[in-house]
C-alpha cells in the first residue's frame, strides 16, 4: 500500500568531519557532524488506519519515542482506548525499528478522576490532553467548561502526577484568531496554575512572545511547553507569499515576526523549560488544497533538519541537544534515551510529496534543498 518512502539517506557515501566540542561546534565548513542523544517528540498526531502506517516511520526512524495526540475519530477517551490505539501503532512499525508510543487520554466534560487512576495505572498513558470544544482539529468532543466541569479530574491529575497537555487558545468567535493564545493565557491558564500548582502543565506548540513570558513566569518543572519547527522558522506572512499556502496553516496560526523571534530567543536560551514537539500533523492533500482546508502541517520528515537550522542559525548548536533530547524526558519524568543519532550537515531535497494509495501528503518545506541531514548510528 506504501508507495514511496522517502526518507534523509542513512548512509552517506563521502567523509565528514567529526564535530566534538563546543568551539567547533561553532564553525561553518560545509561539512559538519553532530552528535545528539536521540530526540523524542512530545508532541506528535499519528492518526490511525492507512494514514498511520502511512506515515509512522517518517517518526520512528529518527525519533526514540513520542507523546502521541488523541484527537482520532473517535477521540481516544478512555484508558482502554489508548491501550488499542498503541497496539495499532506498534503493529504498524516495521519489526526492525524501536520506537515508544507514550500515550494521552482526550479530556472531556465527563472524564471522571476513575479514569485517571485507570490511566496511571496502566503504565501506558502519560498525560491528559486539553482541546477547547471547538478549538482544532478533532476538537468538537473537547471540553466546553474547564473550572465548571473538569476541577475533580484536574485535582486527580495533579495528584496522580499526570500532567496537562494544553492546546492553548479560546475558541470564542468574538476574539481575533491572532489572539487566542494569549486571550486563554489570561483567561484560563494564569487561574489553572494559580488553583492547581502542583498540577504539570504543557502549554503545546506556543506561537506568542506572551506564551513564552507566562512559561517563564512559572515555577520550573511545573509548566513546560513544547515548541513546533513551523512556529520557529515561520511568520504569517508565509500564509500568503505568492498567494494561499494551505500547506502553511496549522492552528494555532503563524504569528507576527517579533513572536516567532521571541520564541527562537527562548528555545536557544537553553531554558529547560522548552522542548521538541513537532505537532506533526498530517491531512490528505486533497483535504488541505480545497475551499476549506484542515489545519495541520506535516513536518515528521524535517523537523530534525528543521530544528537544527534554527540553532545553528541562532549560533545556537551547543543548545540543541537539551531541547530536543534532555528537557522532555526530563519534565516528563522519564529516562533520558541511551542511543544516538548523528546531524550531518550536506544538502538534501526534501520531496515534493509523499504518495499512498489514499492520496498524496505534502511536507513542510517541500522541493526545498535543507541542510542538516538526520541519521541514525
Ligand atoms: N495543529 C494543527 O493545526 N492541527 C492538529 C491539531 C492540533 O494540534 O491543534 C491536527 O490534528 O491536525
Ligand atoms: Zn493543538
Ligand atoms: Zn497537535
Amino acid at each position: 500500500m506504501i508507495k514511496s518512502l522517502v526518507l534523509p539517506s542513512k548512509a552517506l557515501k563521502f567523509p565528514v568531519g567529526k564535530i566534538k566540542g563546543p568551539r567547533q561546534l561553532r564553525c561553518k565548513g560545509p561539512k559538519m557532524e553532530l552528535t545528539l542523544t536521540q530526540p523524542d517528540d512530545w508532541h506528535l498526531h499519528l492518526r490511525d488506519g492507512d494514514m498511520l502506517e502511512a506515515v509512522v516511520c517518517h517518526s520512528a526512524s529518527h525519533f526514540g519515542r513520542a507523546i502521541v495526540m488523541p484527537n482520532l475519530k473517535p477521540p481516544i477517551t478512555t484508558t482502554a482506548a489508548a491501550v488499542t490505539y498503541r497496539e495499532s501503532i506498534l503493529k504498524a512499525l516495521p519489526a526492525n525499528i524501536n520506537f515508544t508510543p507514550l500515550m494521552t487520554l482526550y479530556l472531556t466534560d465527563t472524564t471522571s478522576p476513575e479514569e485517571i487512576k485507570f490511566a496511571r495505572r496502566s503504565g501506558v498513558v502519560f498525560a491528559v490532553k486539553l482541546y477547547p470544544a471547538g478549538a482544532t482539529t478533532n476538537s468538537q468532543d473537547g471540553v466546553t467548561d474547564l473550572f465548571g466541569k473538569c476541577l475533580p479530574v484536574l485535582e486527580e491529575m495533579a495528584e496522580q502526577n499526570m500532567p496537562l497537555l494544553v492546546h492553548g487558545e479560546v475558541t470564542n468567535p468574538d476574539v481575533d484568531v491572532f489572539d487566542r493564545e494569549k486571550v486563554f493565557i489570561e483567561t484560563v491558564l494564569q487561574p489553572l496554575v494559580q488553583r492547581l500548582p502542583q498540577l504539570g502543565v504543557v502549554m503545546e506548540h506556543i506561537t506568542t512572545m506572551d506564551a513564552v513570558r507566562f512559561v517563564e513566569s512559572c515555577k520550573e518543572g511545573s509548566v513546560a511547553a513544547t515548541v513546533t519547527p513551523q512556529h520557529l522558522l515561520l511568520n504569517r506572512n508565509s500564509l500568503f507569499q505568492g498567494g494561499l499556502q494551505p500547506h502553511n496553516y496549522c492552528l494555532p496560526v503563524l504569528k507576527r515576526e517579533i513572536h516567532r523571534q521571541a520564541i527562537v530567543a527562548a528555545v536557544t536560551s537553553g531554558s529547560k523549560r522548552f522542548f521538541l514537539g513537532t505537532d506533526s500533523a498530517p491531512h490528505e492533500r486533497r483535504r488541505k488544497e480545497c475551499s476549506c482546508g484542515c489545519a495541520g502541517i506535516y513536518n515528521a520528515p524535517v523537523a530534525l533538519s528543521l530544528y537544527a537550522k534554527v540553532f545553528d542559525e541562532a549560533g545556537a548548536l551547543d543548545k540543541l541537544e537539551a531541547f530536543t533530547s534532555f528537557n522532555g524526558p526530563d519534565f516528563y519524568g522519564l529516562p533520558r534515551n541511551t542511543s544516538k543519532i548523528k546531524m550531518i550537515r550536506t544538502p538534501w531535497k526534501v520531496p515534493e510529496s509523499f504518495s499512498f494509495s489514499f492520496g498524496d501528503i505534502i511536507p513542510m518545506f517541500a522541493g526545498e534543498t535543507l541542510e542538516w541531514q538526520p541519521s541514525l548510528i
